[in-house]
């Protein structure tokens, strides 16, 4: 499925370097979230394979790649029933933000200003929505699409004559 106003451009997924790049980046992710004092009791102190596996499979699907997380994972439902009642404060949802950015460079994703904006965009949309799913009582929409991700306002740019 392309985007409305996305057409001809490359998929965020692709961008990336498909699977691989965005493996690398959630594994080093999950392995600062678990030396970080403010997120590690969140994840119990470890974030198992399984956990890694299956957010690896959230993004790729959000960045339009393969549609595993819908087709095999429990989908939306599934993903925001795991944010109910986490009580995440405002700390800990910065240093969320701010430790997945820091992946992106660790694990060597394009570096392009371009597509960092589109990657910390869903970053802030994204923990910004878990952070307010979490509050004990939060009215939440508990069934929706996985959202999907693109370029918006600043896509590469491609010289018309080109
Ligand atoms: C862009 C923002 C976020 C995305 C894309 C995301 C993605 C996900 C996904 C896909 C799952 C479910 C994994 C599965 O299917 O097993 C999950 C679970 C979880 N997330 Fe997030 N999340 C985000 C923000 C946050 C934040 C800000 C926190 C806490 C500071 C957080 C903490 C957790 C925890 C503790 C779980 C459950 C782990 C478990 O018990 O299995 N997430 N997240």
């Amino acid at each position: 499925m392309t985007l409305p106003g996305e057409e001809g451009r490359p998929t965020l997924y692709d961008w990336a370097g498909g699977i691989e790049a965005l493996g690398r980046m959630i594994h080093v992710f999950y392995d600062r979230v678990e030396a970080d004092e403010l997120l590690s009791p969140v994840f119990g102190g470890a974030v198992t394979a399984e956990h890694r596996d299956h957010v690896i499979a959230w993004w790729s699907e959000v960045f339009g790649g393969p549609t595993r997380y819908t087709d095999e994972l429990g989908g939306y439902p599934h993903m925001v029933a795991k944010h109910r009642d986490l009580s995440i404060t405002a700390a800990q949802r910065h240093r969320f933000a701010a430790l997945m950015s820091l992946a992106a460079d660790d694990a060597g994703l394009p570096a392009d200003p371009e597509f960092r904006a589109a990657l910390v965009g869903y970053l802030e949309w994204g923990t910004r929505l878990a952070m307010a799913n979490s509050q004990p009582g939060a009215d939440v929409v508990p069934d929706a699409p996985v959202p999907r991700w693109g370029w918006g306002v600043a896509p590469p740019w491609i010289a018309e004559d080109s």
